[in-house]
C-alpha cells in the first residue's frame, strides 16, 4: 500500500495532497501544472516534502516530524521518464544491466530473458538507443525499470511523447506490466489512458487532490 500526505511549496505553486492507494496501477491524473510530476518526484525521493509523510507497505520513506527521508537509491522504486533517458553510450543490454547492478543484485539471465520476452525487445539487444524507434527505447526503459526489481514502479507520461499509432504499439506492454504484480504510479493527463490502465485514480487539480477512486471518477 502507498500512503502519501505532504505539503510542499514550490516558487508560487503549492502541493497539498493526501491519498492512500491499494491499486496495482494509481493513475495521477491532471491537466498541465496541476503537480503530477512534483508528487511523483517525492515519491522517488527526488524532492523533499516541505511536511509530512510518505509509506510504501509497512516502511516510511519520508516522516519530516522524524527527520526520516530514504534516500532515492535506497527505496527500491523504479522510474520511467516520458523520454526513456536510456544511457546513448550503452548498447540495449547494457542499458538493461544498469538497475541489476546500480542495486547490487545477482545476475539472472531467466529474469532477463523474460522480461526481454515480455517488452519484444530481445531482438534489440546490441544496439545503442540511437539506433532505435521511440517506442522501442521507451520498451527498453521499461525493461531497465523492471530488472531493478522494484517494489513499486513510478512512470511519468511514458506515451507523451510517442504519437498515436506508437501509443497503441505500447499499451499492451503497459498492461502487461499491470498483470505482472508490480505496483505502478501512472501519470497522465489523458483519460482514455488511465481508462485503459489504471485501477485506481488520484484526480488532482492546482496543487490538491479533487477525487479519489476507480476510473469511473474519470467520467
Ligand atoms: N522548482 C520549482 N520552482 C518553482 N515552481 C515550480 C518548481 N517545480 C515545479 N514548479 C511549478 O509547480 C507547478 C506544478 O508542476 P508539475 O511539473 O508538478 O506539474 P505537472 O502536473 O506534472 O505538469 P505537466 O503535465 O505539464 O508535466 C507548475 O506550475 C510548475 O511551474
Amino acid at each position: 500500500m502507498l500512503r502519501v500526505d505532504v505539503t510542499k511549496q514550490l516558487g508560487e505553486f503549492s502541493l497539498e495532497a493526501k491519498f492512500e492507494s491499494q491499486g496495482r496501477v494509481t493513475g495521477l491524473f491532471g491537466a498541465s501544472g496541476a503537480g503530477k510530476t512534483s508528487l511523483i518526484n517525492m515519491i522517488a525521493g527526488l524532492l523533499r516534502p516541505d511536511r509530512g509523510i510518505i509509506a510504501l507497505d509497512d516502511e516510511t520513506l519520508d516522516d519530516t516530524s522524524n527527520g526520516v527521508h530514504v534516500p532515492p537509491h535506497r527505496r527500491r522504486i523504479g522510474y520511467v521518464f516520458q523520454d526513456a533517458r536510456l544511457f546513448p553510450h550503452f548498447n540495449v543490454r547494457q542499458n538493461l544491466d544498469y538497475g541489476r547492478r546500480m542495486n547490487r543484485l545477482a545476475e539472472d539471465s531467466a529474469q532477463r530473458a523474460r522480461i526481454t520476452d515480455l517488452l519484444d525487445i530481445a531482438h534489440l539487444l546490441d544496439r545503442r538507443p540511437g539506433q532505435l524507434s521511440g517506442g522501442e527505447r521507451q520498451r527498453v526503459a521499461l525493461g531497465r525499470a523492471l530488472l531493478s526489481r522494484p517494489r513499486l514502479l513510478l512512470m511519468d507520461e511514458p506515451l507523451g511523447s510517442l504519437d498515436e499509432s506508437r501509443k497503441e504499439e505500447i499499451l499492451p506492454y503497459l498492461v502487461r506490466l499491470r498483470d505482472e504484480g508490480i505496483p505502478m504510479v501512472y501519470v497522465s493527463h489523458d483519460a482514455a489512458e488511465l481508462r485503459q490502465l489504471a485501477t485506481q485514480i488520484v484526480m488532482l487539480k492546482r496543487g490538491r487532490v479533487t477525487a479519489l477512486g476507480g476510473v469511473k471518477v474519470l467520467t
